[in-house]
């Protein structure tokens, strides 16, 4: 399935005096996986909020498939969001629940109302959901572990079960907010690998904050760069080289990388919902 074009007009978000995003322009052609890398602050997790209508613009506007998604309301905004699934730094599994009920979770942003109520409570998934929630964890490498609690699986495992939950959505674009910073590097691998199958496969446009330029750089179709808020890079993951990432961020990647791992440190330390 083919994407539309997702275009941010001069996108602005402010939070008192400070403007977390400031005037992005952008167009994100269907398909695309885009990383987006900062210094902590610098606005990412702003501008998937913005995108998904979580966060409300100050100022600007966001298009896609030539429709304004910005003045969207009611009815026409939950189906926004369904198109648009989030994946979070934490997974955000139920984790006294089992797998393969996290993964049909994602079909609830189908239902409204006493509908969705009722599936909820009465677990009311239909064969035909199931079925694709099983060949979805199949494709993952998560069939040998759908009927165990969320809880007992490693992080790398959880964040792809997130993964199998955002594709139950059907989604046209994910949005997924440092989905490895709390993961080892061999987990970090599966999950962009998990990612990037998603965005390959089903063509679906992916943008994702990440901590590391080598990430995005192996991963990415395209890189940008915000600082302050404002786009400094834009461009083929190849041409950000570390002469680059020090002009623009007045430090070698190394810092660079380091002060990501500490403020990813700094974040686990913070309360998380479950
Ligand atoms: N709800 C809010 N209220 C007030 N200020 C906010 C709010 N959300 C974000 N900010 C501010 O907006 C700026 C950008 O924050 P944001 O979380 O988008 O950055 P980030 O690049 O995702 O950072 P990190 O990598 O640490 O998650 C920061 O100065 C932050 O303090």
């Amino acid at each position: 399935m083919t994407t539309p074009t997702l275009d941010l007009e001069g996108l602005t978000r402010r939070f008192g005096a400070t403007a977390a995003v400031d005037g992005v322009t952008l167009t994100v052609p269907a398909g695309q996986m885009l990383g987006i890398i900062g210094r902590s602050g610098a606005g990412k997790s702003t501008l998937l909020r913005l995108v998904n209508r979580l966060v409300e613009p100050s100022a600007g506007r966001i298009v896609y498939g030539g429709r304004d998604i910005t003045r969207l309301r009611g009815r026409a905004l939950r189906d926004w969001r369904r198109d648009c699934a989030m994946v979070f730094q934490q997974f955000n599994l139920v984790q006294r629940l089992d797998v393969l009920t996290n993964v049909l979770l994602g079909r609830l942003a189908h239902q409204h109302g006493w509908r969705r109520a009722l599936v909820l409570l009465a677990s009311a998934f239909t064969p035909a959901e199931r079925a694709m929630a099983l060949a979805t964890l199949e494709r993952f490498g998560l069939l040998e572990v759908a009927l165990q609690r969320a809880e007992t699986l490693s992080g790398g495992q959880q964040q792809r079960v997130a993964l199998c939950r955002a594709l139950l959505q059907q989604p046209r674009l994910v949005l997924a907010d440092e989905p490895i910073a709390s993961l080892d590097p061999a987990n970090a691998r599966a999950v962009m690998e998990a990612l990037r199958e998603m965005n390959r496969a089903r063509g679906l446009t992916v943008l994702v904050n990440l901590h590391h330029l080598d990430t995005a750089q192996a991963y990415c179709d395209r890189i940008l760069a915000l600082q302050a808020g404002r786009v400094v890079f834009d461009g083929s993951p190849g041409a950000l080289d570390a002469a680059r990432i020090g002009a623009i961020y007045g430090m070698s990647e190394e810092e660079f990388a380091a002060e990501s791992a500490a403020s990813v440190e700094a974040a686990q330390t913070r309360p998380t919902l479950a």
